[in-house]
């Protein structure tokens, strides 16, 4: 791995039985960047996330390889120097144990201090969320407290061992506009006051171009698309992704989104010998239905299409 990757992954492939739902990713995280991993439903973005902390579902096989800086192996350093903020606050959380505690067994789970020095890192963790009265609150339960501080008080878990990594999925999705961009300024804060990393899994292009470096854009299990969020939002090569930022209106609210791609993601089960996005493509010839493109290099990023150079410009003519 390059000497300053905090996380690399090579070839990562996450299969059950016969069935390969993750098919070959290769990416470095590199120190603070925000690195988002976009696409639809079912591209494999959930299980990659909890790949990164070394841990898959049951009845999954996962070859490739994740490793930490110094080659360290992320299932034994979760908690401590990878940490993950899911979708849904409450299951992160135990109902029966005040937060302060849960957050000071964090602590204790990885640093030899004393239950008192714990604790106060625990509140520390929660003021510098935006808990307010963290002293008292580190006290309550949480169902005492309102979702938008559950929310909070996942993050503080998140960073309170100051990691290496944060790996957030989907972590606003259940969420209102205002609450979205709560969430993703408390996540962005913390990120830059622990200087960790963060991989922001998410479906939401508008997400990744205000709060992204780079972004790896999936289909089917593999990345169609991986490099700077300016160049490949602002220039797509892959016509999946093109596809994608079209359905996105230029302005206006965001649920006047069209339905710009039509029909869905193929099952893992379904994928022929050819490109998995070809059946939805406007632009697939014949190569397209034979033959899976390889990644290569464009334009400052990686592209897996065959008509990588003549993915038209501007979008709109395209779809
Ligand atoms: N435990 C499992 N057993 C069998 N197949 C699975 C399992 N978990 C996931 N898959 C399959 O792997 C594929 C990728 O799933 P994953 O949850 O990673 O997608 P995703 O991109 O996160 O989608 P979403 O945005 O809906 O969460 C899907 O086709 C899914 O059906």
């Amino acid at each position: 791995m390059p000497s300053e990757a905090l996380l690399s992954v090579r070839d990562l492939r996450i299969s059950f039985g016969q069935v390969e739902a993750v098919r070959g990713l290769t990416f470095d995280v590199l120190p603070h960047e925000v690195f988002a991993i976009v696409g639809e439903s079912g591209a494999g973005k959930s299980l990659t996330a909890r790949a990164l902390l070394g841990m898959v579902p049951r009845g999954a096989t996962v070859g490739g390889s994740v490793r930490l800086r110094d080659n360290a192996d992320p299932a034994a350093e979760r908690g401590r120097r990878i940490t993950l903020v899911p979708q849904d606050a409450l299951s992160a959380l135990s109902p029966v144990h005040p937060v302060g505690d849960q957050l000071a067994a964090a602590v204790r789970s990885v640093r030899r201090l004393s239950r008192r020095q714990a604790h106060a890192r625990a509140v520390a963790a929660l003021d510098r969320v935006g808990i307010p009265d963290a002293a008292r609150r580190a006290r309550a339960y949480p169902h005492e407290y309102s979702g938008g501080m559950r929310q909070r008080a996942v993050i503080a878990m998140a960073t309170v061992n100051e990691p290496d990594v944060v790996v957030a999925d989907e972590p606003t999705t259940a969420l209102d506009e205002e609450r979205r961009e709560q969430v993703l300024r408390v996540l962005a804060e913390q990120r830059e006051a622990v200087g960790a990393a963060l991989v922001l899994i998410t479906h939401d292009l508008d997400v990744v171009r205000a709060h992204a470096d780079r972004v790896l854009v999936m289909y089917a299990g593999r990345a169609a698309e991986l490099g700077p969020v300016r160049q490949v939002l602002g220039r797509p090569r892959a016509p999946y992704t093109a596809g994608l930022l079209a359905s996105l209106p230029q302005d206006g609210p965001r649920r006047r989104r069209l339905p710009v791609l039509r029909g869905t993601p193929p099952a893992p089960d379904a994928l022929g010998p050819g490109c998995a996005f070809a059946p939805r493509c406007p632009l697939a010839t014949d190569p397209c239905h034979d033959r899976e493109p390889a990644l290569q290099a464009v334009d400052d990023r990686l592209v897996a299409c065959h008509h990588a150079a003549d993915v038209p410009d501007p979008l709109r003519k395209f779809v």
